[in-house]
């Protein structure tokens, strides 16, 4: 078993009968979708939101029955992967284009689950470049303000194309190399008119379940939600 199914399996094992499910993006929360299926199909009763075109899809082909967000308040848990996480259970996320639907699900969850492999966990944010979401409206404009924030940022492409989230919205990936404060990051990006939302997912995830090479687990918890 790869290191990101040994993650996105122990994960799983959090959701209880009845639970309402937030279903993340790419190929860490692949298995964990996948592993979810089976235990549906062996008798689990749940319900789940997915938070990208992608997963709902895998969701469907497994039969997880998914609801509308009219139909729920809050859901249980969300099961999500990651870019890159920190000791404090500070995230990047976003490479696969889905951080605003993800930031809506996770935020609207009692609890986030965050399932990696052991590549992702830094001391210090900024590697990976910083995807964020911002409108295709004057996006020189937004792309120019990102840059004075001490970036160096790239507009996502998908082939000649440039690349379109589930939302409509363009992709900048903003590379840092180093972010020195998140919370002061997120909120400079906030005050760019253009950005509808960025990858950094802070005070958000409760445990991070990080699957290692040699077949063992991690568990980095967090601090208690405000
Ligand atoms: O937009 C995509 C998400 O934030 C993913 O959860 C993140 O990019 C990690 O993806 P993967 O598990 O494929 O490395």
């Amino acid at each position: 078993m790869n290191a990101k199914q040994l993650a996105a399996e122990a994960a799983v094992e959090y959701v209880q009968e009845g639970m309402k499910v937030g279903l993340g993006t790419g190929s860490t929360a692949y298995w964990a979708i996948r592993k979810l299926g089976e235990r549906v199909a062996e008798g689990l009763n749940i319900t789940a939101v997915a938070t990208s075109r992608a997963s709902e899809q895998q969701a469907k082909e497994l039969g997880i029955p998914l609801v509308s967000f009219g139909e729920i308040d809050r859901l249980d848990v969300t099961i999500d992967g990651a870019d890159e996480l920190d000791g404090d259970l500070q995230l990047i996320k976003g490479g696969g284009g889905a951080l605003l639907r993800e930031k809506i699900v996770a935020k609207g969850s009692d609890r986030m689950i965050v399932i990696a492999d052991e590549t992702k966990v830094v001391n210090t944010l900024g590697k990976f470049p910083l995807p964020v979401e911002i409108v295709p409206f004057a996006w020189e404009w937004t792309v120019a303000d990102l840059a004075k924030l001490g970036c160096v940022p790239e507009l996502r492409r998908d082939g000649a194309n440039l690349y379109k989230s589930d939302n409509g919205n363009y992709i900048a990936d903003c590379r840092f190399e180093i972010i020195t404060s998140a919370p002061e990051l997120a909120l400079a990006l906030h005050s760019i008119p253009g950005v509808v939302e960025h990858g950094l997912f802070l005070g958000i995830a409760d445990m991070a379940i990080v699957g290692k090479n040699d077949g063992s687990l991690e568990v980095i918890s967090g601090k208690t939600k405000p």
